[in-house]
């Protein structure tokens, strides 16, 4: 590819990733990586490029969306929550409006347990598949080779043996002393294995940069209760006409 070549004399592949000095690293970008990319001695072909790329683009955009929405309309309809995170916010940024950081995004804390209880009921990828190599045995069944496997996340997260009153919103469920106790498969929203989500602390601080945002503005108020919502398990679980929420700025 001429692109490549042209690359390999004006930039080096090996340019360190350092730091300038504010926080931010001088990271390449992610299509040079993979225009440089090679799998077992072989450079990727033009196609090959395009499906990462495909993957990358649906897997990191329409999932946050669907995510940073549901958690939204579960924050109007739970004003006591809503409340906390609010508290929570305070105690960060007190009467500034500056920006958040990396520091103040790992300090929201509480937050982040809204975020894992909004995708433990509405996990933005509400299953996935995989093709079965090898015979094997679950419990009392015998699993074939050659089958497809769907495992359906959110019936997995819905089990009341891990979650006692499943289709309650309840982000304490993500206290650290409930998960330490709790079967690691039990909560899979990024998946599990070597091909789960390599996005998924990305994810996390997209989410709380956008919500973080809102809920300094705004106060969030849902005008349909979660059990009025029909869902749609399309590749990524949406309300199948969107959900509706007001938003009072906070100021006034
Ligand atoms: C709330 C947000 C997200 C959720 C719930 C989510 C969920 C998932 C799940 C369940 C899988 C595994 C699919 C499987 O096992 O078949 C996956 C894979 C993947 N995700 Fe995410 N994802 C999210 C955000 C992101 C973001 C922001 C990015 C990229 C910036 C991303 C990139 C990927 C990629 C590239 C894969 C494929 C990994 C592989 O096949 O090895 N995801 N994601």
């Amino acid at each position: 590819m001429e692109h490549r070549e042209a690359r390999a004399t004006s930039k080096s592949s090996t340019q360190p990733e350092t730091d300038d000095g504010v926080g931010r690293r001088k990271k390449r970008a992610f299509l040079d990586l993979l225009l440089d990319a090679t799998e077992s001695g072989h450079e990727l072909s033009q196609a090959d490029i395009r499906e990462e790329v495909d993957t990358f683009m649906f897997e990191g955009h329409d999932t946050t969306a669907a995510s940073i929405g549901w958690a939204i309309f579960l924050l109007g309809n739970n004003p006591e929550v809503q409340a906390r995170v609010v508290d929570e916010l305070n105690d960060i940024f007190g009467d500034s409006d500056r920006r958040a950081t990396v520091q103040d995004l790992n300090n929201m804390k509480y937050l982040e347990m809204v975020i894992k209880e909004t995708l433990r009921l509405y996990p933005s990828v509400p299953f996935i598949g995989r093709l079965v190599t090898e015979d094997m045995v679950i419990g009392d069944h015998l699993i074939p080779a050659g089958v497809w496997l769907n495992i359906e996340l959110f019936n997995v997260h819905r089990c009341e043996d891990h979650f006692p009153n499943p289709e309650k919103f309840d982000p304490d469920n993500f206290l650290p002393e409930k998960m330490q106790n709790r079967h690691p498969f039990a909560y899979v929203p990024f998946s599990a294995g070597p091909r789960n989500c390599i996005g998924q602390k990305f994810a996390l601080l997209e989410e709380k940069t956008i919500i973080s945002s809102i809920l300094r503005k705004f106060r969030v108020e849902s005008t349909e209760k979660q059990e009025d919502i029909c869902l749609m398990m399309d590749l990524v679980l949406r309300p199948e006409s969107g959900v509706k929420v007001k938003l009072y700025p906070r100021d006034n």
